[in-house]
């Protein structure tokens, strides 16, 4: 049996997946009658379809591993990859080139709204180069950290990036995040500094930014704009000459031997696949007859989808099953939220939408989970904050579906001392991911908070507001350093629940939209997590129980009252909302009885009238008091609970 290794990461195992994708999806047919315009286009693809078959299909065996580069395109959010990659797409024929080429790779509907990318896409491009014939694996990333899992995914894919910045804003954080990534594994890293028609582009600033802080000569940097389709040809160059050819899939054997011609099943998909081709790296690959347990190399085989090759899979010999190996990791959801329709006859529509969508974005988990309040509904948890946003635009669009959303938490976990409950959860350390299933503390030995690494790029004169914001959010600077004269680089370590809800927001707003912000995940670390319940009349309010950190446990409490008090109607009494944690209250508010004046309608001096209607009144407010129900409507829940995605 083989693992997938190189630090988690299975290189390139996807050459085929990408090429035999993009054709399936038509990209790669041939048109019966080429237009004129797309004369350059059928002159690459005449060449390529064998004689016999020449209108039916592309004869991919004509491309050896050596002429075969696959790459992706990172850069921060904006930095015009897209623009970038419609021009590699003209420049090599794969489309027309009209004015219409506006991001052809990003096909959602929220994609070309929010002007973003969110799933990779991908495209196989031909391009002859010094008399040879070069195909070239295109896969486009999308950008935000939310994302960083398709990222990563679509790196596992390929052997170098273009790591695109723009000449005017120059490093930005996520560019940072995306090249470590690229970094991590093991990939060429082309630098292309774009947008040098602006009027502020300042390409040489940025080249010396990219030398200090990813250690590349400026040389290595290709200047190029995409939007005016300057240097292109360049950067298709550097694509062949710098990347690596050909398919890496790093494999660790525990077992057995593995050999050209074997036929191998994914313990993760089940699918059974031949293997092309093993070998050693030295540092090149090296075929080799066959590998043997105890080595690591690399395999060829044909998988068919990105999906299929997940990190960490364990791949067995048909025929002889194994238990697949420890480690296999999957998509791992940061943030959570309740997710219910807004009328509870809609709820079966929506459960099918959530599946459909779900099984297009399989990093969504999905959780059935009911509330008093709002009905049937899930628990769902995303990658981040833009995926959930996005997954709730796409349910919207896509589906037609409008939802209630409540505000995100984070996976606490406790680590549990009490027999009792270990014994029914069957294990130590749990994870809390509805702030309802939060154990006592007489229960635990300690709870533990999600952190991240945060890298923060701003102009120098925001530097002391950013730090003020960061101290606020109980974040531990962990370095500072200037990436040019003006310039500074912070890092961070937050715990993520203080960056879950509006950190973007203030961080843009008091940097007048100039620091920009990217995250990675960095484990857990103790905290003292407490449990607020929210108290009506002394009545418990389920829906609005929350885990918080004891420092900030008065100011979230206070907020959540306040909310509350602007949307309770008011009643026939007093209605007291307080935050409690245990017996002790920490904040209250006070709805004030509305007072319905009942004698209004007496004129003169019947005093036994009076008295008789306000002993009516009196009486009405204690009917309610008694049942001690106060009368919430679900909109108020809905305004406390709901975070804004359409602010
Ligand atoms: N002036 C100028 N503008 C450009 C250039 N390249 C891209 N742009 C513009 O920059 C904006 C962002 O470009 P995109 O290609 O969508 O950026 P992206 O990096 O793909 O964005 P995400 O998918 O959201 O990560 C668009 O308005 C482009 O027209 C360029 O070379 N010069």
């Amino acid at each position: 049996m083989w693992t997938p290794v190189s630090r988690g990461r299975w290189h390139g195992r996807a050459l085929t997946v990408w090429a035999t994708a993009a054709a399936h999806r038509g990209l790669l047919e041939p048109r019966r009658t080429p237009s004129r315009g797309a004369a350059a286009k059928s002159r690459t693809l005449d060449r390529l379809y064998s004689s016999a078959d020449r209108k039916e299909k592309i004869d991919m065996s004509r491309f050896s591993v050596e002429n075969t580069r696959n790459f992706s395109i990172i850069a921060h959010v904006d930095h015009g990859k897209s623009t970038l990659a419609d021009r590699l797409l003209e420049l090599t024929g794969t489309i027309d080139k009209t004015k219409n080429n506006k991001q052809v790779l990003d096909k959602l509907q929220v994609e070309r709204e929010r002007g973003i990318t969110v799933k990779a896409q991908t495209a196989s491009l031909f391009y002859n180069c010094d008399g040879k014939q070069y195909l070239l694996n295109l896969i486009d990333t999308p950008g935000h950290v939310d994302f960083s899992y398709e990222v990563s995914r679509s790196l596992s894919a390929c052997q170098g990036v273009l790591l695109v910045v723009d000449a005017n804003e120059g490093i930005q954080a996520q560019t940072v995040a995306n090249f470590f990534l690229a970094f991590e594994a093991q990939l060429s890293v082309i630098p292309v500094i774009n947008k040098i028609d602006l009027k502020n582009a300042d390409p040489a600033r940025v080249e010396k930014q990219i030398e200090k802080v990813f250690d590349i000569p400026s040389d290595e940097c290709i200047k190029i704009s995409a939007k005016l389709g300057t240097n292109i040809e360049r950067v298709l160059q550097a694509v062949i000459e710098r990347i690596p050819p050909g398919v890496i899939a790093n494999v660790a054997l525990f077992d057995g031997v593995v050999s050209k011609g074997d036929k191998i099943i994914s313990a993760y998909t089940k699918k059974t696949y031949e293997v092309n081709e093993v070998g050693v790296l030295n540092p090149n690959e090296q075929p080799t007859h066959k590998l043997y347990a105890g080595q690591v190399g690399y395999l060829i085989a044909g998988m068919k989808d990105v999906t299929e090759a997940q990190i960490g899979d364990t791949l067995y010999l048909h025929k002889q099953p194994v238990e697949p190996l420890p480690g296999f990791k999957s998509a791992k959801p940061m943030v959570f939220a309740g997710m219910y329709p807004i009328d509870q006859s809609e709820y079966n529509n929506l459960k099918s939408a959530v599946e459909k969508l779900t099984i297009n974005d399989s990093s969504v988990t999905v959780h059935r989970d009911s509330s008093l309040a709002l009905g049937a509904g899930w628990r769902l948890g995303f990658l981040g904050l833009l995926h959930m946003e996005v997954f709730n635009q796409r349910l919207e669009q896509e589906y037609n579906a409008s939802v209630i959303l409540t505000t995100p938490t984070v996976p606490y976990k406790a680590v549990l001392s009490s027999a009792k409950l270990i014994k029914e959860y069957r294990e130590k350390e749990i994870t809390i991911i509805n702030p309802a299933q939060f154990p006592d503390k007489s229960k635990v030995t300690e709870y533990l908070e999600p952190v991240i690494l945060g890298t923060i790029i701003t102009p120098d004169e925001y530097t002391g507001k950013v730090m003020m914001l960061c101290q606020a959010r109980r974040a531990v600077q962990k370095n500072m350093m200037y990436i040019d004269q003006n310039r500074v680089m912070l890092k961070y370590l937050f715990p993520l629940n203080e960056i879950v809800v509006d950190f973007y927001d203030s961080l843009k707003s008091l940097s007048s939209g100039y620091a920009s912000f990217d995250y990675e995940d960095a484990g857990y670390q103790t905290a003292e997590l407490v449990k607020m319940d929210i108290l009506l009349n002394g009545n418990h309010v389920e829906e609005l129980v929350t885990i918080v950190h004891k420092d900030k446990a008065h100011s979230v409490g206070k907020a959540i009252c306040e909310r509350l008090k602007d949307s309770l109607p008011r009643q026939l009494f007093e209605i007291a909302i307080q935050a409690a944690i245990g017996s002790k209250i920490i904040a209250r508010e006070t709805v004030k009885a509305y007072r319905k004046n009942v004698l209004a309608k007496c004129y003169g001096g019947d005093i036994t009238r009076k008295m008789k209607l306000l002993k009516r009144q009196a009486e009405g407010k204690k009917k309610l008091r008694k049942i001690g129900n106060i009368e919430v409507p679900k909109d108020a829940f809905i305004k406390v609970l709901r975070t804004q995605p359409d602010k």
